[in-house]
């Protein structure tokens, strides 16, 4: 039989664990490793996000992966389109010239930097995580890529937590999609 859509999504959801109080007391985690551990369900996380792409971003010329778990998406999917494959680090992990972006966090900030000869102005960049809690880090790479003038045209994670409405800080006009979604 061919599985739908749907079908397809409620078989990934039942594949991702998750861990009370880890890492610190109060966070549930939900674990993109045990989901992948699996080579059946990382053909269908797969094609999955390629649908998601092919339906909602299908004129996309890069996807940047939010270190370290978007990585897992942001190489394996611009392979399967022919497209960039661009990562976005934390502060000092990449060489050369990089732009950088400075972000809050609960406590303290944080930085973000891309490497500035890796994107164009007006290229057309899909960003890719693991999962959107706060929605922080996602934010802050929409700001980051829109101070390197290229043309965010939307957001995709596998996971999103909606309790958390990390999508509140999101700029307008910017597209987010998730594939599951937990309270
Ligand atoms: O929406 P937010 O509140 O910003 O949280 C989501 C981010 O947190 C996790 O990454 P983390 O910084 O833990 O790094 P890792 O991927 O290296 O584990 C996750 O992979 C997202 O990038
Ligand atoms: N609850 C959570 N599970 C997995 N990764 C996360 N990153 C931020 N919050 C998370």
């Amino acid at each position: 039989m061919v599985k739908d859509h749907e079908q397809k999504l409620a078989e990934l959801k039942s594949k991702i664990k998750s861990y009370p109080d880890f890492p610190k007391k109060g966070i549930l985690f939900w674990d993109i490793f045990s989901a992948i551990a699996d080579g059946a369900t990382c053909k269908l996380l797969q094609t999955l996000l390629l649908e998601t792409i092919q339906v909602k971003y299908k004129d996309v010329e890069a996807i940047v992966g939010l270190e370290s778990r978007g990585f897992l998406f942001s190489f394996s999917l611009a392979a399967a389109l022919g497209v960039s494959s661009i990562p976005v680090r934390k502060k000092g992990k990449l060489p050369g010239e990089v732009v950088s972006y400075k972000y809050d966090l609960e406590y303290g900030s944080d930085v973000l930097e891309i490497q500035k000869d890796t994107i164009r102005p007006g290229q057309k960049c899909l960003i890719v995580d693991d999962l959107i809690a706060t929605g922080g880090s996602i934010t802050a790479a929409v700001n980051l890529l829109k101070a390197c003038q290229a043309d965010v045209i939307g957001c995709l994670a596998v996971i999103e937590l909606e309790s958390l409405n990390g999508r509140k800080n999101i700029p307008d006009g910017i597209s987010v999609h998730s594939l599951i979604k937990h309270d």
